[in-house]
């Protein structure tokens, strides 16, 4: 484990909680059905309430995820904390937004696990609707704008329905609009710290990174320019 991961509710996402909404069941569009369906684990019944701020260190490692960090221990806070927001979450989605490397994936596998939800990576979304395998390759053969274009009718879909764990891509809470969609659910923001993002991207590389990859210029120091923008 490189580091904690702070797991942050955005506050507007908590204020409605408590309002029960829609079907139990996810309805999940055809070109959305690729991924995992939930597996939902025997949880307790003696679920207490939380707070507007978690903090979680995580991870195990459930069947399926390839080179997670976990630990009994941290794998026992995660599902606590997951225990926590059941009694408040009335189905509603959540959605995981935090740097590149910040962990949303491996978290948001674990937490969909513990409550029995899908979970979706919007990145892959997009890539599969406009039908081009990788983010990078998005970016290089249309633009950035073309990405995020695509990006908001995929949070736009996922936002009317229910029981999903959304890993979102890292420069998703750019847009307002994509706000406007993920306020329907509950917002989780993954507080890591620069220099564990900055190890975590190093120990892949930046190839498969648009905004890391470029000709010139210390990765590192582009990090910190998207993670502390002047
Ligand atoms: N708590 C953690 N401690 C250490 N390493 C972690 C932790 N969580 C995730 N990682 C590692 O960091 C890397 C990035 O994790 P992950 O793919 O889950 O992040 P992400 O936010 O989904 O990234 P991206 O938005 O770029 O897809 C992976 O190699 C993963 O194994
Ligand atoms: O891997 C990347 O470099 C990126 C992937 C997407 O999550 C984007 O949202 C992000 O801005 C850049």
């Amino acid at each position: 484990m490189d580091a904690g991961v702070g797991l942050r509710a955005k506050p507007h996402a908590w204020a409605g909680l408590g309002h029960p909404r829609g079907s139990s069941t996810a309805r999940v569009p055809a070109r959305f059905a690729a991924e995992k369906p939930a597996r939902p684990l025997g949880l307790s019944s003696d679920s207490r309430s939380g707070g507007a701020k978690r903090k979680v260190s995580c991870c195990r490692k459930p069947a399926g995820i390839e080179k997670a960090y976990y630990s009994a221990d941290e794998a026992l806070i995660l599902k606590q904390k997951a225990e926590d927001v059941i009694p408040y979450l009335n189905e509603r989605c959540i959605y995981l937004v935090g740097m590149m490397g910040s962990g949303k994936t491996t978290v948001g596998k674990i937490l969909a696990e513990v409550l029995g939800y899908s979970f979706f990576d919007s990145d892959k979304l997009v890539e599969k609707a406009v039908g081009i395998s990788s983010v990078a390759e998005i970016f290089q053969l249309h633009s950035e704008a073309f990405f995020r274009d695509n990006e908001s009718e995929v949070l736009r879909d996922l936002s009317s329905m229910h029981r999903l764990v959304v890993a979102t891509g890292g420069g998703a809470v750019i847009r307002p609009i994509n706000w406007s969609y993920m306020r329907k659910g509950l917002t989780i923001w993954l507080d890591v710290p620069l220099d564990a993002l900055a190890r975590r991207i190093a120990k892949v590389g930046t190839a498969s990174r648009p905004l890391l990859h470029q000709e010139s210029g210390d990765p590192y120091a582009k990090v910190a320019a998207l993670v502390y923008p002047k």
